[in-house]
C-alpha cells in the first residue's frame, strides 16, 4: 500500500449523505501509541513486554479486550472471578489514563485516508466515526492529528453501554451526524464493524490493511479495498441498502 498522488475522483452521483468510519485499522494506525500504553502498565504490574507485533490482534472490541488480551499473552490472564474483574478494572482504567496522556506520538493516519476525506467533507458528505476506543483518545487522537474537525459525529467506547458488533454506537454516529440509516455506507477493518453495520441496515466497506482477526474477504463486507485511492469506485458500486432494519 503506497500512497497515490492521484487520488481518483468521487463519483457525481455518490448515492451516501453520510459515511461513518471505524477509527484503529481504518483510518489510523495506532499500534504505535497502543504499545507504548500497554508496556508501561504491564511495567507497572512487573510483567514483560508486548511487540508491536503483538497488538493488532488485541485491537477492536474496546480497551477493556485490549488488556484482557496483553495480560493473557504475558502470561497472566485475568480471570472472570470477582478479583479478577476488579482487576481488569483498575488495569482498564490506568491502560486509558496512560494513552489519553500520549494518543498520537506515534500514530498516522493510513495513506490517502486524510485527502479522502476531505475530498468527501468538500462534497458534503457528513462523516462520522464509530470506534470500540474509549471517547476520550478518540476525541485527542483526532484532535491531535488535526482531523476532529471534519466530522459530524464521533462516537467512541462509554458514551453508551454498547459496542460494535451492536448496531447501538453506529446509529448514534448517524443520529449526531443527522443522517439516516438508509442514506449511508460505513468503513470499517473488522468483523465487528460488519456486524454493526449489517445490524444497523447500512451496507459496509472493509480495509484489507487493519487489525483483522479473520481474514478480511471472508468477513462479510459488501466490498473490500487494500487502498484508500479505491475508495471512491468502491461507494459508487455500492447502494444504501433499500430496507434497513
Ligand atoms: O478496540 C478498540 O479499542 C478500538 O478499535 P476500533 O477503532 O477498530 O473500533
Ligand atoms: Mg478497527
Amino acid at each position: 500500500m503506497t500512497a497515490s498522488r492521484d487520488l481518483p475522483p468521487l463519483p457525481d452521483d455518490l448515492p451516501f449523505d453520510g459515511i461513518v468510519f471505524d477509527l484503529d485499522g481504518t483510518l489510523i494506525d495506532s499500534v504505535p501509541d497502543l504499545t507504548v500504553a500497554l508496556n508501561t502498565l504491564l511495567g507497572e504490574e512487573g510483567l514483560p513486554p508486548v511487540t508491536e507485533a503483538q497488538v493488532p490482534a488485541f485491537v477492536g472490541q474496546g480497551a477493556r479486550i485490549l488488556v484482557s488480551k496483553a495480560m493473557a499473552a504475558v502470561g497472566r490472564p485475568l480471570t472472570d472471578d470477582a478479583a479478577g474483574y476488579n482487576d481488569l478494572e483498575r488495569l482498564h482504567d490506568r491502560f486509558v489514563a496512560l494513552y489519553d496522556a500520549h494518543p498520537a506520538d506515534g500514530t498516522r493516519p493510513y495513506p490517502d485516508a486524510v485527502p479522502l476525506l476531505r475530498a468527501l467533507h468538500a462534497r458534503g458528505v457528513r462523516l462520522g466515526v464509530c470506534t470500540n476506543k474509549p471517547q476520550g483518545p478518540t476525541v485527542g487522537v483526532l484532535r491531535a492529528l488535526g482531523l476532529a474537525d471534519l466530522f459530524a459525529g464521533i462516537v467512541g467506547a462509554g458514551l453508551i453501554p454498547e459496542r460494535k458488533p451492536d448496531p447501538a454506537p453506529l446509529l448514534l454516529a448517524l443520529e449526531r451526524m443527522g443522517v439516516a440509516p438508509a442514506r449511508a455506507a460505513m468503513v470499517g477493518d473488522t468483523p465487528y464493524d460488519v456486524g454493526a453495520a449489517r445490524a444497523a441496515g447500512v451496507p459496509i466497506i472493509l480495509v484489507d490493511f487493519g487489525y483483522s482477526p479473520v481474514p478480511p474477504a471472508e468477513a462479510g463486507a459488501d466490498r473490500l479495498i487494500s487502498a484508500y485511492a479505491e475508495l471512491p469506485a468502491a461507494l459508487g458500486a455500492l447502494r444504501p441498502l433499500a430496507n434497513p432494519a
